[in-house]
């Protein structure tokens, strides 16, 4: 019998990552290469029409697996039946905003996704937010979707694990494949913790193999800021990049991985207040996340990972006040 596609709800199709994003899912790579899926693209009103175009190219691929393509700009329609919903489209930080600015900007686009997702989505939806402030845009829709059990809603922080393993393996020169259990910890944002002292490198730990002040002074800011220097570099924000990782992540969720990053909400494990989606080590299983237990944390890890999530902290409080949550 054939198989039933699977909808993927795409938010901010127009926009770059966008574009970036929709062939990969279309082409299989990003729930597997026999698995059909229809596209739903969800735009503003003014966007609709690119999304259209981008739509007319994704026909043009005749890609095997596209079993459809939906085009609107009603969060009730787009993710009606949605299995996965990658949320992308946010607004974008501009000269002269502040952090709280911004956050009342997306609560009102996350909100009433997370509400269309509550009342409309499939009963197995998965929802990664893309769109900045990621954790807190996941919080936000989360809080409006009381009836999808909370651990469906996930920001993207694999985006951050690929740029440590990648700078990890030009510093060793070793191929990433040889690189294990990298660890994200926190905040996708300036303060996000990237922790060598549980990845290993041919069966050591990568922190014993670099020298502290690199570690220090080197690895952690050039992951951390490493969407600041692409931004310099580029003159537009990671794209491509940010695509390549929000396929890892759903691929990893559906089909299983030992360890990679995440952000998932916290249940209180490694005090991490209970709630926050603050990024972690996690394995998935059974198409569920799980945090990866027993880790010892140092002071020098302790005091970082507490920084990040300080600021979550900060964010969910600026959040409340706003009554976006
Ligand atoms: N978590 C991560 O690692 C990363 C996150 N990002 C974030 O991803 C987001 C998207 O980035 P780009 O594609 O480069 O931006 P972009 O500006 O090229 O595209 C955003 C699109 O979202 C659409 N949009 C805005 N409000 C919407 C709404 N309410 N419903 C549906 N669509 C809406 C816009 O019309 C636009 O087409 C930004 O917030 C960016 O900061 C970017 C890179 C990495
Ligand atoms: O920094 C930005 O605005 C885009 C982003 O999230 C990243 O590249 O990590």
């Amino acid at each position: 019998m054939a198989q039933t596609p699977v909808k993927v709800t795409v938010t901010g199709a127009a926009g770059q990552i966008g574009y970036a994003l929709l062939f990969r899912i279309a082409s299989g790579q990003l729930l597997g290469a026999d698995v059909p899926v229809t596209l739903s693209l969800l735009e503003i009103p003014q966007a609709v029409k690119a999304a259209e175009g981008t739509a007319m190219e994704l026909d043009d691929c005749a890609f095997p697996l596209l079993r459809g393509i939906e085009i609107t700009d009603d969060p009730n329609v787009a993710f009606n039946g949605a299995n996965v919903a990658l949320l992308v489209g946010a607004m974008p930080r501009k000269a002269g905003m502040e952090r709280g600015d911004l956050l009342e900007a997306n609560g009102g686009i996350f909100g009433p996704q997370g509400k269309a997702i509550n009342d409309h989505a499939a009963d197995d939806i998965r929802v990664l937010v893309v769109g900045n402030p990621a954790n807190t845009n996941a919080l936000i829709a989360q809080q409006h979707a009381p009836d999808v059990p909370a651990e469906r809603f996930t920001a993207m922080t694999r985006l951050d694990h690929n740029r440590a393993l990648s700078q990890l393996g030009a510093k060793l020169q070793v191929p990433v494949t040889e690189i294990k259990k990298m660890t994200i910890w926190g905040n996708h944002s300036a303060t996000q913790y990237p922790d060598l002292f549980h990845t290993e490198v041919g069966g050591k730990i990568a922190a014993e193999l670099v020298d502290e002040a690199w570690l220090r002074d080197t690895f952690i800011p050039t992951v951390a800021k490493r969407g600041a220097a692409i931004i310099e570099a580029r003159g537009a924000s990671s794209a491509a990049s940010a695509a390549n990782a929000a396929i890892d992540h759903v691929y990893d969720w559906v089909n299983g991985t030992e360890w990679t990053s995440a952000a998932i909400p916290s249940d209180g494990s490694y005090g991490v207040p209970e709630g926050l989606i603050s990024s972690f080590p996690v394995a998935s299983r059974n198409g569920k996340w799980e945090i990866i237990q027993g880790l010892e944390i140092d002071a020098f890890s302790r005091e970082r990972i507490d920084a990040s999530v300080r600021e979550l902290e900060e964010e969910r409080e600026a959040v409340r006040q706003l009554g976006l949550i």
